[in-house]
């Protein structure tokens, strides 16, 4: 179905007041059927395949533009990369470039930003947005294809910002200013449809995930995820920092017994990775662990997804469903995101966790179930219980064996190590050579705050394989990210023991210095301290050579 593209209003001015009215009123009765048109035709999308015949066919020419980009935010909070795009607007790459369509950019990228603040949407106009310092590389490569004008709007879903979508248009004048409200019109409808699809793919991916988890459940025998020579259990866990080694030895001693374990950090910290590795040095470790994500579910299937249906126990149960609780029999359940759990879920999931057993929806009675629950989130529960939006009982259920996972930006000594890690991961997915770091970008690397944590870090190290030329690693990390706002008010400040800032502190000046503490260029001459007194509070803190040598450090981890 073609949508026609509002025709250009021919001297509008000069017509009669009458002819002018008339014009406009019809002008607004087509944008109105369009904006009914493209919202039917959104809401029926099932895939990403669907929105994008229905945008590429509609969107661009609606408004007078001739590319369009839609971009989300990523996982990490602090990025976005595309999600749909114009088939033809892949922009070829120069020499080391990433093509636009496959980046990511972080959201303070002087542009994204502007559309997100923006309850309107913004015309920029590239000529005069270069004149900018902080304008994004994409936007140059834009002008070079010939583009001349970006007309952005944000994107919502549940009334949160998920993206931008962008148009381009080849000239000056591209998008008329009374079409500005149609196209605000069509983001709001799109963000709802968006929503759909974005559910939709999570759900198809469960599937797969169950299908597959059944599979592996028949084939698999004792031991086989070793023989696979997966890394598996404590291995899993890379970090060398006193954070990371106290968890260890928490797991090896929580481990065999069946308690509950709650993993608390920001996200990106690796709370998965623990849980998982705590499951593969569990007696359990045999059976599958399995997941759950509580913040991808509409609060409507909670209790058919953990629990199970019965065909025919509401509208659309077509089958019998296995619930998860069923599927992690004799194995781990892993509860990400618990704290997104609905209030009105959490009596039950309580009352299942006390009494081990549940009951599938439509089901005729109860089934015992031998479940080690692990949960993980984000949020401090405890001030979730003070704002009402936690249960205190399932609160007290939980928090059996807490473990708090610490920012990366707290345990910056397990950079090193994780870099190494992932560049060995992905040049050998590559089938490339790990490339060597120099010092500086190690150094860069280390200076860096990591909102997004080890999935940041990793994500960038992923990406400056595949660009880097040669045997040298390349990275782009960009500045703006240092200031990227971090993703709540908990992470904006994370109290951490007044030690452990002063080890970090004095770790960074002496960096600084290149490892020197004495002379007039020393760490010691730079916090105006003397040096016998900064050596014996290093020894103190137990900031030993290799903690700042980035070279020694780097060569004891290749040697390993
Ligand atoms: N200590 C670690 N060793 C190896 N890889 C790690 C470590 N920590 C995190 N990672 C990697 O970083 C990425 C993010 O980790 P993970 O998904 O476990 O974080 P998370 O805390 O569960 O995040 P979220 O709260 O967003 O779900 C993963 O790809 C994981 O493999």
């Amino acid at each position: 179905m073609q949508i026609e593209s509002t025709p250009k209003q021919t001297g509008g001015l000069h017509t009669p007041h009458g002819h002018f009215l008339i014009e406009s009123l019809e002008q607004q009765k087509r944008e109105q059927a369009a904006l009914l048109e493209l919202s039917s035709i959104i809401a029926g999308a099932k895939n990403r395949q669907d929105l994008r015949m229905v945008i590429n066919d509609q969107l661009p020419e609606l408004f007078g533009g001739r590319y369009y980009t839609l971009c989300l935010i990523n996982e990490d909070g602090v990025t976005h990369s595309p999600f749909l795009h114009t088939e033809q607007n892949s922009i070829p790459a120069g020499r080391g470039e990433t093509p636009i369509i496959i980046s990511s950019h972080p959201i303070n990228d002087g542009i994204f930003e502007k559309a997100l603040a923006s309850e309107e949407p913004v015309l920029i106009e590239l000529q005069t947005a270069m004149k900018e310092k902080t304008v994004p590389r994409y936007v140059y490569r834009w002008f070079n294809a010939g583009i001349r004008e970006m007309l952005l709007v944000k994107i919502t879903g549940g009334g949160i910002p998920i993206g931008v979508l962008y148009l381009y248009g080849e000239k000056k004048g591209s998008f008329q200013p009374e079409k500005f409200k149609l196209f605000k019109g069509i983001a709001d409808i799109l963000g709802a449809g968006f929503g759909n699809v974005i559910f939709g793919e999570k759900i198809a991916q469960q599937l797969r995930e169950i299908r597959k988890y059944k599979g592996q459940a028949e084939e698999s025998e004792p031991g086989s995820q070793e023989k696979a020579g997966q890394c598996s259990g404590l291995k899993s866990i890379i970090g060398t920092s006193s954070g990371i080694q106290n968890i260890v030895s928490v797991i090896e001693r929580i481990a065999p017994s069946d308690s509950t374990v709650l993993l608390l950090g920001e996200t990106g910290t690796g709370k998965e990775v623990i849980a998982g590795a705590i499951h593969d040095a569990s007696p359990r470790r045999n059976n599958r662990m399995i997941k759950i994500n509580c913040a991808a579910l509409p609060h409507s299937l909670f209790e058919s997804e953990l629990f199970g249906h019965e065909k025919g126990a509401f509208t659309g149960a077509l089958q019998r469903r296995i619930g998860k609780f069923e599927l992690a029999e004799n194995s781990t359940l892993f509860l990400d995101e618990i704290g997104e759990i609905p209030l009105e879920f959490q009596a039950k999931l309580l009352r299942v966790l006390q009494e081990k057993e549940i009951e599938r929806i439509g089901g005729k009675g109860v089934i015992k179930v031998n479940v080690r629950i692990i949960a993980a989130t984000n949020r401090n529960l405890e001030e979730e219980v003070k704002a009402g939006n936690f249960r205190l009982d399932l609160y007290y259920r939980l928090n059996v064996v807490p473990v708090s996972v610490p920012p990366l930006r707290n345990r910056k000594e397990d950079i090193p190590v994780l870099v190494t890690h992932f560049l060995q991961r992905y040049a050998a997915a590559n089938r490339k050579k790990a490339p060597v770091v120099p010092d500086k970008i190690m150094e860069s690397l280390m200076h860096h705050d990591w909102p997004g944590n080890v999935r940041e870090l990793e994500h960038l190290l992923e990406r400056s394989v595949l660009l880097s030329k040669g045997n040298v690693l390349q990275v782009d990390l960009p500045g703006t990210l240092h200031k990227a706002p971090l993703p709540d008010k908990e992470a904006a400040f994370s109290i951490v023991p007044l030690e452990t800032m002063e080890r970090e502190y004095i770790l960074k000046v002496v960096r600084l210095c290149n490892g020197r503490i004495a002379g007039p260029n020393g760490a010691a001459a730079k916090l105006r301290l003397p040096s016998t007194t900064l050596n014996s509070r290093m020894q103190k803190l137990g900031i030993k050579k290799e903690h700042f040598n980035i070279r020694q450090s780097l060569r004891k981890m290749t040697a390993i």
